[in-house]
């Protein structure tokens, strides 16, 4: 059983869209929920997978979660205390908990920054002066994500997607938050590299206590760090339960139909997968330095 406190407690979350016709119908609106009655937990130090289609309402409920977008009825709770209308010092003081990866690193790092400036911007925003200093953080920062502290003038397009994903990590971590949600945030990248940030998100979280909310479309990535899993469907959590319950032994038929469409995994590609990774561990090569 998981007794792992819980963190983050989503209660009743829903989202309605209201959008306007095109052309002669231009004045006529119609209301859309995207997310509708969604609960789930999030436990600390562990990292809940939220899983489901494209169109799920995967994204919609990440925002709300970090804030970004506010709910149309339900609550959240953080760290005990009721966030669902925090605003100005109570919403500041839950930026610096909680921390959003994206999909996409390209799109959510501002070309025109220095690495050390997008990696340093929370604590900008904050108004946060680290103990070391900003740059010394910084530099310690992306050599625990695996980049090279000494590249922190040059700017996001000079790095590969694996790279610059871990960038988008460096600048999560900056205000040690408690909770990092990362939507989508391996999507993008081949296999290969995903495995690589799995391993380092999964590092992270055993050494930090950190907890993810970890969304994805693929099962077969969140079944490697998720402890708990909830399954959406057309805006709804159709099933949720441990890793264990919901792969195997799935009860709802979509969770069933999603679990079919996933490849199995190769016995002797996943010890193959771990020999590599641990290679690089013993050897010192950190992996976002040889990646392509
Ligand atoms: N700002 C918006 N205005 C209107 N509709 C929206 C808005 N944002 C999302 N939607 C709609 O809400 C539904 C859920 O979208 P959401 O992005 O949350 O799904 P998702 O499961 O994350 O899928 P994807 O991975 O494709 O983003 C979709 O039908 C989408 O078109």
């Amino acid at each position: 059983m998981n007794d792992a406190p819980v963190l983050l407690q989503a209660t009743g979350l829903t989202k309605d869209f209201t959008t306007r016709g095109d052309g002669a119908f231009r004045a006529s609106t119609t209301r859309f929920r995207a997310v509708d009655d969604v609960g789930f937990a999030v436990r600390a130090g562990q990292t809940l997978g939220i899983v489901g289609e494209s169109g799920s309402g995967k994204s919609t409920t990440a925002r709300m979660i970090a804030k970004l977008i506010e709910p149309t009825a339900g609550t959240i709770t953080f760290d005990g205390e009721d966030v669902t209308t925090a605003r100005g010092p109570a919403l500041a003081a839950f930026r610096t908990k909680v921390q959003v990866v994206f999909q996409d690193p390209f799109s959510s790092l501002n070309p025109r920054h220095t690495v050390e400036r997008i990696v340093s911007a929370p604590l900008d925003y904050q108004g946060i002066t680290p103990k070391q200093g900003k740059r010394a953080l910084v530099r310690d920062l992306l050599d625990r994500v695996g980049l090279n502290p000494d590249h922190l003038q040059r700017y996001p397009r000079q790095f590969s997607g694996g790279q610059a994903q871990r960038i988008g990590i460096a600048r999560a971590l900056a205000v040690s938050p408690k909770l990092v949600i990362c939507d989508e945030a391996v999507s993008a990248l081949d296999v290969s590299v995903q495995a690589r940030i799995i391993d380092l998100l999964r590092d992270l979280q055993a050494e930090r206590g950190l907890s993810y909310l970890f969304i994805a479309h693929d099962l077969a990535v969140v079944r490697q760090i998720a402890h708990d899993v909830a399954v959406m469907h057309r805006g709804k959590v159709v099933e949720q339960g441990d890793r264990e319950a919901i792969f195997d032994h799935p009860q709802d038929e979509y969770t069933k139909t999603l679990l079919a469409a996933v490849p199995t995994i190769d016995p002797s590609w996943e010890a193959a997968r771990a020999t590599m990774l641990e290679q690089e561990r013993t050897h010192g090569s950190a992996a976002g330095r040889t990646e392509a």
